[in-house]
């Protein structure tokens, strides 16, 4: 929102100096609105309890009583154990506290303090993690807490007190953006009710009522930009008509090694129809992992190259746009396509020859990463550009490419499944093509959950299925806080796995390789050079080895469940019984269900279904899904409801005379100019 409030950095909130602004900046926050917009992404429970409420193992927080004498104890460099005896609930307990010794001189008998920690049912004792002494106004206890995310310098308690400071300072002039009669007619919070509820929140119903005032805020707006967009995008005649021929495509279609499915065939007719249009094809083409999505990929690009124009292939990664150009080129052999690659790690020259093969039309499609539309890219005739859903084209781009002359029609394809009619409305600028089926003679994957002791069948199990001639991937362990340590697991694992495995070649790729090396791994596996791929993560998104069976996944629940999915679509792509083996000690009930649910089920949409359900309230901000746009507030699974009432009203709003008139939406109208939906950019 423009106003004063965005354009006051953070300086001027009383406590904030140079240094914590530049904190402060690193988390994306530079203006008093910003911060004032920074949402807790949970709260912490530090209301006072009873002793007799808690259960062993506990956090709690309690109001005590000192009544014995601290006793310290030093060991190491500088650390220290102290413990003191307390009254909490008319009761003696042992408060211990390390490495704070520095407290000692403020732990007199008959001092009230309050205390969170761990409780010890059994020695009826409190680990202290956090002691506050006086219960002021702005003590921290005693109270639902607001957890931010913070990174390095930036305390949570630094941060709860400076954004409760800029609400002091300049919550009065938190301005109202929606018409009143939407503010009515959902029941929602006033802005600034809103902003205060959530810092402030009394309970998790009040953190609840801001927040679904700022999902529709910001999902209401986002509908109206895509509304808009839309709007303006129907009117623009100037794409390409492309002259298909119909009987070359079904011809390519026939060389392919196998008959595609029915619902293929139905998406590559679809697709076909908007190329033939002269508007420009916005489309969304979504499949299960496996579902043959390249294929259509590949019809489409054909199509549009024999008419006359050139494509561009878009991969989220060097690996994976390598594979797609391999079997682009596979399958246009042939026919005489010219099929070329353009990444980050080529040579100066190399790229300097394809760059003058695109302009002159040599190339007929083009394979690269997304660095691949830059500003010093030309194509002769740039008809047509598919990519993937994190990197949806937008408007930028397609004013780059603009600029240049180009207006191509556009086909974005993702994995996440996401249930129809949210892509629908998720995707309001776009239309949705959907892969329903798998390929005939798939069989699903068999998974299954072990705990860590059976490791030594796993390994026996992956070597028989090597020597069968199949090929296993395995998943190492994520440790989210370190990549480095990542890596170090991976390279060990790779060592024991080699190790244990002396007659067959095990590969490893992990994230910190050079681009060249990773491409050469990944291409030992797929030619079968190597047997079995250990690997991090960086294998996830779409690679295609259909003569891998075995997935293997340490500390599977680390992961989420859409994660899973994907990655256990990397087998089960080919004839072959396959099985992904999910090594797992979930500590809770919620992440026991989920390696459950993986067991349960092998269709992407389910996976997501009960992905949802399992995310309980407590889950305040949830887990944000990939393949769908992301949000500051707004998770749209979760939130769907308000995401159909936001559209419904952005739809109203939009077609309404005084909405372009009347002061009562000037908000509303400054934003869509601002996001320039509205400029001559988009409408013509
Ligand atoms: N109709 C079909 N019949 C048999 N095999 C097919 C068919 N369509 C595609 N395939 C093969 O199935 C495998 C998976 O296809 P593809 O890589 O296109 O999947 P995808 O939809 O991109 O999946 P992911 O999102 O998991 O990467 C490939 O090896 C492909 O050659």
């Amino acid at each position: 929102m423009k106003g004063k409030l965005a354009e006051t950095t953070v300086n001027f909130v009383k406590g904030v100096g140079p240094r914590r602004a530049e904190l402060l900046n690193q988390l994306g926050i530079f203006t008093v609105q910003d911060l004032l917009e920074y949402f807790p992404f949970r709260y912490e429970d530090y209301r006072m309890r009873d002793l007799s409420e808690v259960s062993d193992g506990e956090k709690i927080t309690v109001q005590a009583t000192v009544y014995g004498a601290p006793y310290v104890q030093m060991y190491g460099r500088n650390k220290s154990r102290m413990v003191c005896k307390v009254i909490v609930s008319g009761m003696p307990v042992n408060a211990v506290w390390f490495n704070q010794h520095f407290l000692r001189e403020r732990l007199r008998p008959g001092v009230d303090i309050v205390l969170t920690g761990k409780w010890d049912a059994r020695r009826r004792q409190i680990t202290v993690a956090e002691s506050e002494f006086q219960a002021g106004k702005n003590r921290q206890t005693g109270r639902l807490q607001p957890v931010y995310s913070v990174s390095g310098d930036i305390s949570q308690k630094w941060l709860r007190k400076v954004i409760k400071q800029a609400l002091e300072q300049y919550g009065h002039l938190i301005e109202e953006v929606l018409p009143a009669e939407l503010v009515h007619k959902h029941q929602l919070l006033s802005r600034r009710e809103a902003l205060f509820g959530v810092h402030y929140a009394e309970n998790i119903d009040e953190g609840q009522a801001a927040r679904r005032r700022m999902v529709y805020e910001e999902l209401l707006m986002f509908q109206l930009k895509l509304q808009a967009l839309k709007a303006a995008n129907k009117n623009r005649k100037h794409g390409i008509a492309h002259p298909i021929d119909r009987a070359q495509v079904e011809e390519f279609i026939r060389s392919l090694p196998f008959t595609l499915t029915r619902s293929q065939q139905e998406v590559i007719d679809e697709i076909l129809r908007d190329l033939r249009e002269p508007g420009c094809m916005n489309r969304l083409l979504q499949g299960d992992v496996g579902s043959g999505k390249t294929v259509v990929a590949a019809a489409a690009l054909f199509a549009v190259v024999k008419a006359g124009s050139q494509g561009a292939l878009m991969a989220p990664t060097e690996i994976l746009a390598e594979q797609h150009m391999r079997n682009l080129q596979r399958m246009y052999e042939p026919f005489g396509i010219q099929v070329d690659l353009l990444v980050g790690s080529m040579t100066e020259k190399q790229r300097r020859d394809v760059l003058a093969s695109l302009q002159m039309g040599i190339t007929d499609v083009i394979v690269g990463t997304h660095a691949l539309i830059q500003e010093d890219v030309y194509f002769r005739r740039l008809g047509l550009v598919i990519t993937d859903e994190q990197h949806r084209f937008g408007v930028n781009q397609r004013s780059i490419l603009r600029r240049k002359g180009m207006d191509p029609d556009v086909l974005t394809m993702t994995a996440t499944p996401i249930p129809r009619t949210l892509a629908i409305t998720a995707f309001g600028d776009m239309d949705v093509s959907t892969l329903s089926e798998l390929p005939k003679g798939r069989k699903p994957v068999k998974t299954y959950w072990v705990k860590h002791d059976m490791l030594q069948r796993i390994i026996v199990f992956m070597g028989k299925e090597m020597a069968a001639g199949r090929q296993c991937y395995v998943i190492c362990p994520l440790i989210e806080e370190s990549e480095k340590l990542d890596v170090q697991n991976a390279i060990d694992l790779h060592a024991q796995l080699q190790q244990a495995y002396p007659d067959f070649r095990v590969g490893l790729l992990h994230g910190r390789m050079p681009a060249a090396e990773k491409d050469e791994e990944m291409r030992k596996f797929k030619d079968a050079e190597t047997h079995m791929l250990v690997s991090t993560t960086v294998v996830e998104v779409g690679v295609d080895v259909p003569n891998a069976t075995v997935m293997v996944i340490y500390d599977a629940e680390r992961f989420g469940l859409a994660q899973l999915h994907q990655l256990r679509g990397r087998v089960g792509r080919g004839e072959h019984q396959s099985y992904c083996i999910l090594i797992a000690d979930p500590k809770t009930e919620v992440g026991q269900e989920r390696m459950r649910v993986m067991m349960e089920t092998n269709d992407g949409f389910e996976v997501a279904r009960r992905d949802l359900e399992l995310r309980g309230p407590g889950d305040f901000f949830g887990t944000k899904q990939s393949g769908l746009p992301e949000f500051r507030f707004a998770d749209l699974m979760s939130d769907f409801e308000i995401l159909e009432l936001a559209r419904d009203d952005a739809a109203d709003l939009i077609q309404r005379r005084d909405f372009w008139t009347s002061p009562e939406y000037a908000p509303l109208r400054e934003m869509l100019q601002r996001e320039k939906v509205l400029s001559g950019d988009i409408l013509d």
